[in-house]
């Protein structure tokens, strides 16, 4: 399973920008909500119809993974998922891939199967760090085997039923840990008190995410203190969800806009969201972007200047990468602060993105926690890798928009949340005046 890669590697010369862009784009579902909303589909009490659903290696992996525990899914050719409860009857092995959601949401779900659930992934997907679900499905009292490394590959001893109650981790190193948790909670018998003691709380925003999708299904969720979370026990409602557009993936698109000048349009922006792209809006003015919001979408515009800034992106790990492009091409130099666990994400991205952007001939270091990234008028074409995070391939077609010659290693990475991507940047240049 590990060797497992979900299309063969592909080297992709990013385009130049030859003028002013006038772009509408339609972005996929948004990985977080989709497969939040297909954890919860499967732990209802009656059928859930998904409608705008992302079609990924991420969003595959998700339902391969609930319907290896017994959950019946239909996926419509008009990309609605059709997701009936059964019970988790049986024993499964599960490939998370190299996805955090797959590895930190089902485990906790899997306790409540009758059977030895267990999770494996790539090799990427077996650095990354899952200790604190491991320990907290021990505090629950569910038996847990591992090969002594508290990492994949592990396998879950499920009863059927967990007790629930109260239990404390260190949510330092992902929110996933935390969101897992909760997602589940509602099936446990006395629900879940969750308590976070440790440095840092990162992605708060996709926690309130994880409540907010819970609460709309009629779960009763709380938070009497700050990273303190109660959710009772109770029944999940089904219905039909609508997943929003992915605002992370927005990110390219909107920096392709001040990167190459013109204008873009994000087709179905929410008016509202719990998704923290829509950060982007004021961090990308920040840079120097004009942003309205429209009934419909939102509208970037750019003149090709871009400003660096100094900012703690800890609530938005995963915006980071858009930025860190953004900012090696900026007329000024730019601080990340407050980002240490994206050492665990697809690959050590702070490393990723400083080891890059200097074989570009940028200037980028690596700090404790973030990056600074000083401008450079040396930026040059160059061989730029990917470490099969799909982040990393996009960060490298931003640039790529201004300096000639820059190769992405591997294209194909970007199928982990948007496997569309390469055509939908080739449409967004088509446009240019
Ligand atoms: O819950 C989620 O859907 C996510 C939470 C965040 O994880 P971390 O808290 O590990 O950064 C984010 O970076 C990831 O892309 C998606
Ligand atoms: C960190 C990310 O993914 P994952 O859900 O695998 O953690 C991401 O998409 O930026």
């Amino acid at each position: 399973m590990t060797s497992k890669t979900y299309s063969q590697p592909e080297r992709w010369l990013a385009p130049v920008a030859s003028g002013p862009l006038d772009a509408s784009v339609e972005l996929p579902g948004s990985k977080s909500l989709n497969n939040r909303e297909l954890v919860l589909s499967a732990l209802a009490k009656e059928p859930t119809l998904l409608t705008g659903t992302l079609t990924s290696r991420d969003s595959s992996l998700m339902i391969d993974a609930l319907r290896s525990l017994g959950t019946q899914i239909d996926v419509d050719t008009d990309g609605s998922v059709l997701v009936t409860p059964k019970p988790f009857d049986r024993s499964a092995t599960i490939d998370c891939g190299l996805a955090g959601t797959v590895m930190r949401f089902v485990p906790p779900v899997s306790v409540l199967a009758n059977g030895d659930i267990k999770f494996d992934g790539d090799e990427g997907a077996r650095r990354r760090p899952m200790h604190t679900t491991i320990n907290s499905l021990r505090a629950l009292g569910v038996a847990v085997s591992d090969e002594g490394a508290a990492a994949l590959p592990f396998t879950v001893h499920g009863t059927g039923k967990v007790a629930g109650g109260e239990i404390t981790i260190d949510a330092s190193a992902s929110s996933q840990f935390v969101s897992g948790l909760l997602l589940a909670a509602a099936r446990y018998e006395n629900g879940l008190t969750l308590r976070h003691e440790g440095e840092h709380l990162p992605s708060m925003p996709h926690i309130e995410m994880t409540l907010d999708c819970l609460q709309k299904r009629g779960v009763k969720v709380s938070s009497p203190e700050p990273a303190v979370w109660r959710v009772e026990p109770g029944e999940i409602s089904g219905g039909t969800v609508a997943i929003e557009p992915d605002l992370s993936n927005a990110g390219p698109f909107l920096a392709a806009a001040m990167v190459a000048g013109g204008k873009v349009f994000i087709q179905g922006w929410p008016e509202s969201t719990t998704q923290v792209g829509d950060e982007f809006d004021g961090i990308l003015q920040q840079m120097g972007a004009k942003i309205t919001r429209h009934v419909g979408g939102l509208e970037i515009s750019g003149t090709g200047a871009i400003h660096g800034l100094d900012i703690d992106l800890s609530i938005g790990g995963e915006l980071t990468p858009v930025i860190a492009a953004l900012a090696a091409i900026a007329d000024s130099p730019t601080v990340i602060r407050g980002v240490a666990h994206l050492r665990g994400h697809e690959t050590d991205r702070l490393a990723a993105l400083a080891a890059e952007i200097n074989r570009l001939g940028g200037i980028a270091r690596e700090t404790a926690d973030g990056l600074e990234i000083d401008p450079s008028n040396n930026l040059h074409g160059a061989l730029w890798r990917t470490y099969e995070d799909h982040r990393m391939a996009t960060a490298g077609a931003i640039i790529g928009l201004r300096v000639p010659g820059i190769e992405i290693e591997d294209i194909t990475t970007t199928s982990k949340t948007m496997p569309n991507f390469a055509s939908m940047w080739m449409s967004m240049l088509g446009t240019q005046a």
